[in-house]
């Protein structure tokens, strides 16, 4: 079933994402015209799309990495592109990111990894450092051991873990993930779903994620949107998804493992 667990904390009134009239063009080629999204905090969403729809795009917009063609992105009521520096890198510590690409420091230990974010803020000494890397570890269900290794002598299921307890560090209330399971074996990537779902009904933090996998989806979120044609031609509920006509919602959920994992029939 498209998940239906409550979140215990959504620590904002304000949606956590607020997305208007956002378009993107490389070039002559446009990626996307005139989207608007909404995603309220405590909410898990996943974005699914063909391949180049421009998923990964819009949460380079989402985290300010790139700047829109035009339309803007909010986060807790403010823009992700304050001119201002100050406001920004306030903002910037309360989401953190797991992207498929550059998913570790490859010249850093486990514990230099997690501890990096922490370093940025100039206001822990080390002591309180290796006490929240260590904190962080045992979150994602790895040992005060692992702290010494460096990413080139971790299972790709640790190198996820290590991933998240970096994104984890600053105990963010929005967690964007671009293919968090992509890589994994099925029983590695139920693992760091379930080992997701549990920190997310634990801390209540917004999740917005890119996924192919329908195990994922099924596992994580409890809203899809879905990206074709340019455009946001879905968002909602598996069922409200489901009632759209489009032939990539129809492809898509047209697989008995995709429609079974979402609790649907296939359509
Ligand atoms: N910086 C860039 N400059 C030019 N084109 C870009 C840039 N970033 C992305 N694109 C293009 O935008 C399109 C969307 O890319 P994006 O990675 O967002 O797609 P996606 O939906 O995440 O695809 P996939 O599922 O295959 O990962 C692609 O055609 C890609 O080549």
């Amino acid at each position: 079933m498209l998940g239906d667990f409550p979140a215990k904390a959504c620590r904002s009134r304000l949606p956590a994402i607020e997305i208007r009239g956002l378009c993107t063009q490389f070039g002559d080629v446009v990626i996307h015209r005139d989207i608007d999204l909404d995603i309220e905090a405590g909410q898990m969403l996943g974005l699914v799309g063909g391949s180049g729809s421009g998923k990964t795009t819009l949460l380079r917009e989402i985290v300010g990495l790139l700047p829109p063609s035009k339309g803007s992105v909010k986060l807790f009521g403010q823009e992700v592109l304050d001119p201002d520096p100050a406001r920004r890198r306030a903002l910037r510590r309360r989401f953190g990111m797991l992207f498929q690409q550059g998913a570790l420091f490859s010249a850093l230990s486990v514990h230099d990894n997690i501890a990096f974010p922490l370093r940025e803020l100039h206001t822990l000494d080390e002591a309180m450092i290796t006490d929240l890397v260590l904190l962080k570890l045992a979150m994602v269900e790895l040992e005060a051991r692992h702290a010494r290794l460096m990413p080139a002598e971790l299972s790709g299921g640790m190198v996820k873990r290590v991933a998240l307890a970096r994104a984890l560090s600053l105990e963010p209330e929005l967690l964007v993930l671009d293919e968090p399971t992509a890589g994994l074996d099925p029983d590695r990537s139920e693992n760091f779903v379930k080992l997701l779902r549990m920190l997310q009904q634990e801390l209540g933090f917004t999740v917005v994620m890119v996924t192919h996998d329908p195990e994922t989806l099924a596992g994580l979120a409890t809203r899809l949107a879905v990206l074709a044609d340019q455009r946001l031609v879905a968002c909602g509920t598996a069922a409200e998804v489901l009632a759209v006509e489009h032939p990539f919602i129809r492809n898509f959920f047209s697989s008995g493992r995709a429609a079974a994992a979402i609790g649907q029939e296939a359509i």
